[in-house]
């Protein structure tokens, strides 16, 4: 309930739209009835060879609906759409604002398939919340009172028959529909979901598949999802025809139940024959209003179903909120963890313990540890993603928690193993750092970066579009990337998580001088397990199974011989740059 509750809320500011579309729905369905009526009329007038002047108001009444009829449908599908779309627009704000605070901490849980499911899928199905939910119901309820109003001048009964009539179609029918389609729309709407889930993660993972030979098996998994998504569709195709059938049957049967009492009462001299048809035609085609009633419940099922699904993510608790107090203004840019621990769940393991270091302004430190002993952790709570449990962080002498989140983040450039290249331009990646950018800044940050000759010699330089995650980048291009993105942003900051992993061993050390020149002035963490180049750090901190287990510098930690041995010993050493 609380799902519709939030859906009518956002469509109040277009009350006065919805009105309109509302009066003019039920006036293309009057103009309907009008034009069977004022035909049924003029043919009956027309046997009884009138003067032609006594069959004129009549003629003109046919042209007249039958042109506004169309005129009618025409006005009522532009501003009911154009309310839909306004309607749609709002709710797409409002999930990406609730979207937004959620990232990445509470958005890891989901499939990106189901994720983009919820944005796209599940708010295109709310079109239909007006369009067929709301606005089918009340339009048939004011055809009824308008047509049931002009029976009864005629005769109470005629009235009385066509409620009945309107009754049985407006609540019986959609009540037998929703009884048969046991929950169709909430299946549909999950089997939807399932089924982007999958494709999403296919593509995804298309080459893992191809190499496993696996691609025919996923096709499968596939193929059978959207045979039962089929199945529902054709389950909601069938009711939808025995829907139809059922609402024409009812609109014959009151037709001729007005035709057999309209013939009681010319018989008994209490109608005129010519009304006879009108009378009856009219009742039959106010029935036009009721056909889409019958799917009303499903399309409300389909609803709730999409509506709960994106409640659930916008009104999920963001993992770090900012506070309300007035942000303070660093002293200094230096950073200290003082006995924090922290894990990522109630009930999960602790990913850091105890961890304590501090950083002095322009200082540096690196993180050193096997994998999933708890290095990244580190960061996460730096950029605040995550909220820690337990102990304190500091930031230029005062808590993190003081700061809004942006605040943080606007002083601190990151270096990741996983950089994001948006598809699009080299330029348009770059000033992703810094917009206001100017060209010669551009230049200076790739040329830094040890960029710039590459991007010169691409036929369309800095506009040249590198692909979709950057793929017409190599791996050391892209890293280059991300350093002149922190060299444009310029931020006192500077934390390198795994910042050469996964590129070859020449390119990883021309990348690390890059990274060690971009340090200097910086406050700066790097968090690694390779262990190249950290005679040059002022302190390394060995975490295991997210404690500290040793710390010191890179010459004291070897003559420790003991976890920084080990990984030292496992690591191959490689002889200095020049000498490759
Ligand atoms: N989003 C998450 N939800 C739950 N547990 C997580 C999450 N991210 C990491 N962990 C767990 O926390 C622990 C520390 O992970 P972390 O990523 O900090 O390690 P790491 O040292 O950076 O590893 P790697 O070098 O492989 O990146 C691991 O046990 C990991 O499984």
């Amino acid at each position: 309930m609380k799902s519709m509750t939030w859906l009518i809320h956002l469509m109040r500011p277009y009350w006065r739209r919805i009105l309109l579309a509302l009066i003019l729905s039920t006036l293309t369905i009057t103009s309907h009835i009008g034009l069977m009526t004022a035909s049924a009329y003029l043919l009956a007038r027309a046997a009884l060879h009138p003067p032609i002047l006594d069959l004129m108001v009549t003629i003109v009444g046919v042209r007249f609906f039958g042109l506004s009829r169309a005129v009618f449908r025409y006005f009522e599908r532009y501003v009911s759409h154009d309310v839909t779309f306004r309607v749609l627009s709002q709710i797409r704000v409002k999930f990406y604002e609730g979207l937004e605070p959620l990232a990445p901490a509470r958005l890891f849980n989901l499939q990106s398939g189901d994720l983009f499911s919820r944005i796209v899928a599940d708010v295109e199905i709310q079109q239909n919340f007006f369009l067929r939910v709301i606005m089918p119901p009340m339009a048939a309820l004011l055809v009824l009172c308008g047509y049931g109003l002009f029976l009864a001048n005629y005769d109470l009964r005629f009235s009385v028959i066509l409620a009945a009539g309107f009754l049985l179609a407006g609540l019986g029918i959609p009540w037998i529909i929703r009884s048969l389609s046991q929950g169709a729309g909430r299946r549909l709407v999950s089997l939807k979901a399932e089924l982007n889930t999958q494709i999403a993660d296919s593509l995804l993972g298309i080459t893992e598949l191809l190499a496993y030979g696996q691609a025919r098996t996923q096709l499968n998994k596939i193929e059978r999802t959207n045979e039962k998504l089929a199945h529902q569709q054709r389950r909601i195709a069938r009711l939808s025809a025995l829907s139809s059938s059922l609402t024409g049957m009812l609109a014959n049967l009151s037709m001729w139940l007005i035709l057999v009492l309209g013939i009681v009462l010319v018989e008994q001299g209490k109608l005129s024959g010519v009304n006879l048809g009108m009378l009856a035609l009219g009742a039959f085609s106010s029935f036009e209003a009721l056909f889409p009633l019958a799917l009303v419940p499903h399309h409300l099922e389909q609803n709730r179903a999409a509506a709960d699904r994106l409640l659930e993510l916008i009104k999920a608790q963001p993992a770090v909120t900012d506070q309300e107090s007035v942000s303070p203004e660093p002293k200094e840019m230096s950073l200290a963890f003082q006995e924090v621990s922290f894990r990522y769940g109630e009930g999960e393991p602790w990913a850091l313990q105890r961890v304590s270091f501090r950083i002095p302004e322009q200082g540096n430190l690196a993180i050193v540890g096997a994998s999933g002993s708890g290095k990244t952790s580190v960061v996460n709570l730096l950029l605040r993603f995550w909220e820690y449990d337990e102990g304190k962080i500091d930031w230029g002498g005062y808590s993190l928690r003081d700061y809004p989140q942006q605040r943080i983040r606007d002083s601190i450039g990151v270096v990741t193993q996983r950089t994001h290249i948006f598809n699009a331009t080299i330029r348009e990646n770059l000033l992703l750092a810094n917009p206001e950018a100017r060209e010669e800044e551009l230049i200076q940050a790739a040329q830094k970066a040890n960029l710039h000759d590459f991007i010169l010699s691409l036929p369309k330089g800095y506009d040249s579009f590198v692909g979709e995650g950057g793929f017409k980048l190599s791996g050391g291009q892209r890293q280059r990337l991300a350093i002149a993105r922190v060299l444009l942003k310029n931020a006192p900051v500077l934390i390198l998580d795994e910042a050469v992993e996964g590129l070859d061993p020449i390119t990883e050390r021309a990348v690390m001088e890059e990274v060690y020149q971009l340090m200097e002035g910086r406050t700066t963490l790097i968090i690694t397990h390779r262990l190249s180049g950290m005679e040059k750090m002022n302190e390394i901190l060995v975490l295991d199974q997210g404690q500290v287990v040793e710390r010191g510098k890179h010459n004291e930690l070897l003559q420790l011989e003991g976890f920084y041995r080990k990984l030292w010993d496992n690591t191959v050493q490689r002889p200095p740059l020049e000498d490759v």
